[in-house]
Parts: C-alpha cells; structure tokens; sequence
C-alpha cells in the first residue's frame, strides 16, 4: 500500500516487558551486556586449571556466584551455569571425571583429551554488548520478550498500537443458530475481532450496526478509533449506504474499489481527525466474507502494519501444483493450500464461501489470466498456519 496512503506509524513510548507485548520495537533491540555476561559452565562436573590430573580443592561453585581464581594443576566441582572461576581452562563433566577422595585427586576419564575451553559458553559468545539484535520494527513476540529480559531490558520502546473499532453492517445478519427467514449468520463477527487483535490491533469496540444511514454516520462520526472498520454496504444495493454516509461525514476516499476478485469493493477512507488532531481512517470490507477477508489481508493489514510501525511483510513466492484459475482481467486472491510440493487450490472458493478459507494457509495472488501448473506465484500468508 501506497505510505502516503496509510500515513506514518504511531507515536511510541516505554512500555514493561508485559505491556509490550504484540506491539513493535521503535528502536533496534541493542544488547545491554555481554551474553553470556561471564565465562559460564555448559555443564555439571569440575573446573579444572591444566591438563590433569588434578588437585581437588575448595566448595562447589554454583549458578549465582562468584568465584575466586583456581590454582594451576586444580579442579572444583561445579554447576551448569556457574561463573568459571579465573585461571580455569575447561570444565570437566561429572561423567567423564573420576574423582579419588582419599588422595584428593581427580582423574580424566574423557574419551578424547579435554580440549581448552571445553563446556565452557565464553563470554560474548552469543552477542557483545551494544551489538544488534533486532531491527526497528520487529513484533514483540513472546520470544522476543525472552530475549529482551536475557540482554538486560525491562523496558521496550514500542510503537502504540492502531485503535480498530469494528462495525458490522447487514440488517439479514444473524448471531446465533442456524440461518432461517432468509436471513444468514454474521460470519465476520467472530472471524474479524481475533484476527485483527493478532495482527496487531487494539480493538476498542465491535457492534453491530443497522442498514440505515443515521446510525451509521453516528458511529463512524463519533468512533474514536485509529481505524474504523465496516463490513458490508460498499456496494451499490438499496440498503448500501457507505458512500453516502462517506460523504456527509466529510471522508476524503483514497481508494474506492481494486481491481481484484474478490474484494473489488474495498476502499480506504480518511476520516476527520479527532477534536485533539488525531488521523483516523475507515476501511470498507465487501460484505461477501471470502471478499471481506481479500479486503482484510491486502488493505486492512498493510495499514494496520504501518500505524503499528510493524515492517513490511511481502509475499512468499512458490511453485503452483496444479493450474490456478485467473479472472480475465482483474487479479484473484485464491484460498490455497502450501506444502513443500507447492500451491495447491482449494474447492470452495467463491466470494460468499468460506469452506476453502478455512482449509486454507494462504491466499494466492493470481494474475490475470492465471497460472499454468509448475509455474511461480506469490502467496501471503494467512494466520494460524
Ligand atoms: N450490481 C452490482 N452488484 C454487486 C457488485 C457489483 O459490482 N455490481 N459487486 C458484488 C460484490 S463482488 C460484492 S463483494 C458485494 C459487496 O457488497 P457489500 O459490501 O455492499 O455487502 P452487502 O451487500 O452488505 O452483502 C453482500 C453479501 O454478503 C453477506 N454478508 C454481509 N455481511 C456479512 C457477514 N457479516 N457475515 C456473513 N455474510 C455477510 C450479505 O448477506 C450478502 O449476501 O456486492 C456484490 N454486488
Ligand atoms: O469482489 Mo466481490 O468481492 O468478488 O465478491
């Protein structure tokens, strides 16, 4: 998406390891110290000073401690991830070390010499302090949290995260049961909130909203969110009436419709800033739920991505498995399955259905005119896979 278009990425503050969680580093993840910070022991056994054997002297050492040199010809027990006390030049592990208390010595049962340096992790060995360890705009993941605490941070500078408000319109919509009366069950309701809270978004609220203009200039009018979304009414039926209410909100459209299929009737809105100056936006999704998701993965996510300060995610090119139908001359976002073999289609895949969807780890962007089998094609990634 066009940066114009989805403007720049949020303001963004210091936040506990806890609270920054799903949000994205401002700042590349620099190392506060050395990691390992000291010589550490890889493993149970002895410390031991030369080549052996060796005199067996003083307390064990443990994780936590810190040690005093080690005479030369000596060895003391100690633990995995024990500071190696100065002067030792290897651990010895407790399996290949055979210890006679009565002379106080200790003998190498190793299978080869010990080595120097042997099940000892050296310190700097995985990073030297003020060394990079992520760039800017990484998603803080629950790993990266791990990491951040190992390097020394209790703190993450992370970009706030896009406020979404979801608005669901479609008077035919059901929440519970089975469709009856002609009408049909909202099936965005459930699929949208959990996706867009995964893919970074705050959601802030999620309501339904009737087929009739004054309820909807209200909601979006008054939404304090970042980013409105709506499903539904972006067409041209006698109960759709996102545009009109576009306009007399005062909305500059800066994508009205995508030559895509399906999800042609997505657009991209700027809204009228909040009373304090704040952006907001809307993103119409189609109504068709195989459309409204088209819309979700190539206009909501990319924007959401941007305001989050989250980089760029691009497409995975694979090989297709079989031919992959195209539109004559629009692109299609087809639900497809991936596999080391390649793409391949699923059955199911009209803009109203969602059993391919739901079979599916991808959506394949298929040129117009489509693919033959055998030949590349990007694909982007679908969540859960
Ligand atoms: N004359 C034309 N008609 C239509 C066109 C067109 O180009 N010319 N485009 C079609 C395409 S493509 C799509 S996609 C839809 C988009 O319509 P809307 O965004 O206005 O959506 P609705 O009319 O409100 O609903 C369409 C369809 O989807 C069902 N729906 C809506 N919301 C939900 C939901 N939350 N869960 C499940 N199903 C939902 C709704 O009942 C309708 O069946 O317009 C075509 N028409
Ligand atoms: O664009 Mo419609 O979205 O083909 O179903």
């Amino acid at each position: 998406m066009a940066g114009s278009c989805a403007g720049r990425p949020l303001p963004a503050g210091p936040r506990s390891l806890a609270d920054a969680l799903g949000h994205a580093l401002a700042e590349p993840l620099l190392a506060l110290t050395d990691l390992p910070s000291f010589d550490t022991a890889a493993m149970d056994g002895w410390a031991v000073a030369g080549p052996g054997p060796w005199r067996l002297g003083g307390a064990g050492l443990l994780a936590g401690e810190e040690p005093g040199p080690l005479g030369r010809d000596t060895a003391v027990p100690i633990a995995t991830g024990a500071p190696v006390p100065p002067g030792a030049t290897a651990v010895l592990r407790r399996e290949h070390g055979e210890a006679d208390p009565a002379r106080d010595l200790l003998y190498d049962r190793s299978p080869g010499p010990v080595c120097e340096g042997q099940d000892i992790r050296p310190r700097g060995q995985e990073c030297r302090s003020g060394e990079p360890l992520l760039p800017a705009g990484t998603t803080v993941t629950e790993r990266v949290l791990g990491l951040a605490a190992a390097a020394g941070y209790d703190r993450l500078t992370v970009h706030r995260r896009p406020s979404v408000e979801l608005l669901v319109l479609g008077d035919e919509l059901l929440d519970r049961g089975v469709p009856r009366g002609g009408r049909v069950r909202d099936a965005l309701g459930p699929l949208l909130p959990p996706w867009l809270r995964g893919r970074g978004a705050e959601l802030i609220g999620h309501r339904r909203v009737p087929d009739d203009p004054g309820p909807l200039g209200e909601a979006v009018r008054s939404s304090p969110a970042d980013v409105v979304i709506t499903t539904g009414s972006t067409a041209a039926g006698p109960v759709d009436f996102l545009h009109d209410t576009l306009r007399s909100v005062g909305a500059r459209l800066l994508i009205d419709s995508v030559a895509v299929r399906p999800g042609h009737p997505m657009l991209l809105a700027e809204l009228p800033a909040t009373s304090d100056g704040r952006a907001r936006r809307l993103v119409g999704l189609p109504g068709n739920p195989l459309a409204a998701v088209a819309g979700l993965v190539t206009l909501a996510e990319p924007l959401l991505r941007r305001l989050g300060g989250r980089r760029e995610a691009g497409p995975v090119r694979l090989t297709a498995t079989a031919a992959l139908p195209g539109h004559p001359h629009d692109t299609r976002l087809l639900p497809v399955f991936t596999s080391g073999q390649g793409v391949a289609p699923l059955p199911f895949d009209g803009p109203a259905m969602l059993r391919g969807l739901a079979l599916a780890d991808a959506l394949a962007v298929v040129p117009p005119g489509g693919v033959t089998a055998g030949a590349a094609v990007d694909v982007l990634e679908l969540p859960g896979r």
